[in-house]
């Protein structure tokens, strides 16, 4: 069964002040349809603010769904008593933010840190919560001696580390980590990328993973998830990034990696993303896409499943296996 699965779910927020009318509206997560298996590794990509992080909050029970479900192992987490989500979703699905200096309390010690969620659940006794506190540093590859230390004593690299062992406290079975490494120095984020994959292998835990960086997303996941504004186009296999995704803007975006592709421009698009208050009708990327047609205006496709892993939501998919030569020149001809 799957840990967790998300169905038709929107998310649609008060526009910020700044929005043109008072009553604008956000569409930052439109019918997102996931799952989530025990062990699996999910990378989430997409521009800034497609809708990841929005999604990333979703997947821990932080943000309420406007519209849509959200199951834990097929139990609707918004059905429950506030009490028992806290209970299941806190104990089995744990966030780790993109900024640990932010997201520690800089005025407790590090052991303090570790032990707030085991106080919370009740789990142990005082001597097994300590002692499960050595425990988790050692798990992230801190020595027992940074227990007595403030956050604010500590780098970003073991901060992050700090932040890693907390989310790891009530042996959840998933973690989403939202830009892990993007907060920290060059130098230490393969490290905590490591730390996060050995953790995963050694704990059998399913991670989610959201970052810009779709090399590293490849590296680490099993499936790629594409969004772009608030919608999930394409699941990818990892296997299959990047000549086998289908979807144009998963292309598009890929070609804009350096590094991922054959070193040549990126296939162009027409104009700027859609503003998340006013997406077009049918499908969001149509305004930009060099295969749009009348039908994309009228209706969101529907999901097109190629090979089990591989969904996609397109009218007009490029073909599997198709060069980035190929695309640029028909995206050329349209324009
Ligand atoms: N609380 C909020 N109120 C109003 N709008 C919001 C709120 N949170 C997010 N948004 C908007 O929702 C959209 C999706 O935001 P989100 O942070 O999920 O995107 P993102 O892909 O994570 O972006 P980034 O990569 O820059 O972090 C954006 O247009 C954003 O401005």
């Amino acid at each position: 069964m799957n840990l967790l699965s998300l169905s038709d779910v929107h998310v649609v927020h008060k526009a910020r002040s700044g929005g043109l009318f008072r009553r604008d509206r956000v569409y930052a997560l439109t019918g997102a349809d996931l799952t989530i298996a025990p062990g699996e590794t999910v990378g989430v990509v997409g521009e800034s603010g497609c809708g990841k992080s929005t999604l990333a909050k979703v997947l821990v029970g932080l943000q309420r769904p406007t519209l849509g479900t959200v199951s834990f192992r097929g139990e609707n987490i918004w059905t429950m008593k506030d009490s028992r989500r806290r209970s299941v979703i806190g104990s089995n699905v744990a966030m780790v933010f993109q900024d640990p200096s932010t997201a520690l309390n800089r005025r407790l010690p590090v052991r303090q840190v570790l032990r707030d969620p085991l106080d919370v659940h009740r789990r142990g006794t005082a001597r097994e919560r300590d002692a499960r506190v050595d425990d988790l540093l050692g798990q992230v590859g801190l020595p027992a001696s940074v227990a007595e230390l403030l956050p604010g004593q500590l780098s970003g690299g073991q901060r992050q580390r700090v932040a890693i062992a907390r989310a790891l406290a009530l042996s959840p079975q998933l973690i989403i980590a939202d830009e892990p490494t993007s907060a920290l120095d060059v130098s230490v984020r393969a490290q905590i990328l490591n730390l996060l994959l050995d953790l995963k292998e050694r704990l059998g835990l399913a991670l989610v993973f959201v970052s810009h960086d779709i090399q590293t997303v490849r590296r680490m996941s099993d499936r790629v998830v594409t969004m772009y504004l608030g919608r999930i186009v394409e699941q990818t296999p990892a296997g299959a990034v990047p000549y086998g995704a289908r979807h144009p803007y998963t292309r598009a975006l890929f070609s804009a990696t350096p590094g991922l592709l054959a070193p040549i421009d990126p296939i162009p698009l027409v104009g700027p993303v859609p503003s998340a208050t006013r997406p077009p009708s049918g499908c969001p990327f149509r305004t930009r896409c060099w295969n749009a047609s009348d039908a994309c205006s009228e209706s969101m496709p529907p999901v097109t499943v190629d090979g089990s892993d591989h969904l996609f939501r397109c009218h007009h998919p490029v073909a599997g296996g198709a060069t980035d030569l190929e695309l640029i020149s028909q995206a050329q001809e349209r324009s």
